[in-house]
């Protein structure tokens, strides 16, 4: 198991390079994989970002399956379309215990290349566009809590160093 940063760290805020389709085939690559699934299941979660676990290489994981059996691997996404909006209140494994309402695109055209090193496109709306943006901005170093007012951002502050005390 792999440990997750946690807000205000400011490692969360690095940019991932792009990942080496060359190296997604490697033993290497592929066992960091099996480390950022077993983790995110583990958390339990329904997505991580390589940034998460100090890794800062643009990859990340995906299930927003019900029975865990959907494992979405997306190596230099980047979204081809976007369209709609759509409110979702999030989470993230990085905030933990903070929950808020962001809006996002509801339907999405996402480009990446896969565990078998392949590039592929793929439609997703619903919960699983709203996971890939929100992962994909874990890659940029953004975290949810930046589309907050100052104000919340700082009450959620306050919360997570009271939550560190205790
Ligand atoms: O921190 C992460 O990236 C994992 C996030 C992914 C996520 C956040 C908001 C909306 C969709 C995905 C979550 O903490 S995973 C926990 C979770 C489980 C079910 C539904 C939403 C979030
Ligand atoms: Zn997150």
């Amino acid at each position: 198991k792999l440990d997750i940063l946690e807000y205000p760290d400011t490692r969360l805020r690095t940019v991932a390079r792009p990942v080496d389709a060359a190296q997604v085939a490697s033993t290497a690559f592929q066992t960091r994989l099996d480390d950022m699934f077993e983790t995110m299941y583990e958390a339990p979660g329904i997505g991580l970002a390589a940034s998460q676990v100090d890794v800062h290489e643009r990859f990340m994981v995906i299930d927003v399956s019900d029975d865990r059996s959907q494992p979405l691997v997306f190596v230099n996404p980047e979204i081809l379309e976007r369209e709609g909006e759509q409110v979702y209140q999030e989470g993230c494994l990085s905030v933990p215990e903070i929950f808020a309402d962001v809006t996002r695109a509801n339907a999405i055209k996402v480009r990446a290349i896969g565990r078998d090193g392949e590039a592929f496109e793929m439609a997703a709306d619903g919960l699983l566009a709203v996971c890939i943006q929100h992962e994909m901005d874990h890659l940029a170093g953004k975290l949810f809590v930046d589309y907050l007012s100052p104000l919340k951002r700082e009450m959620v502050r306050k919360k997570l160093a009271k939550r560190r005390r205790a």
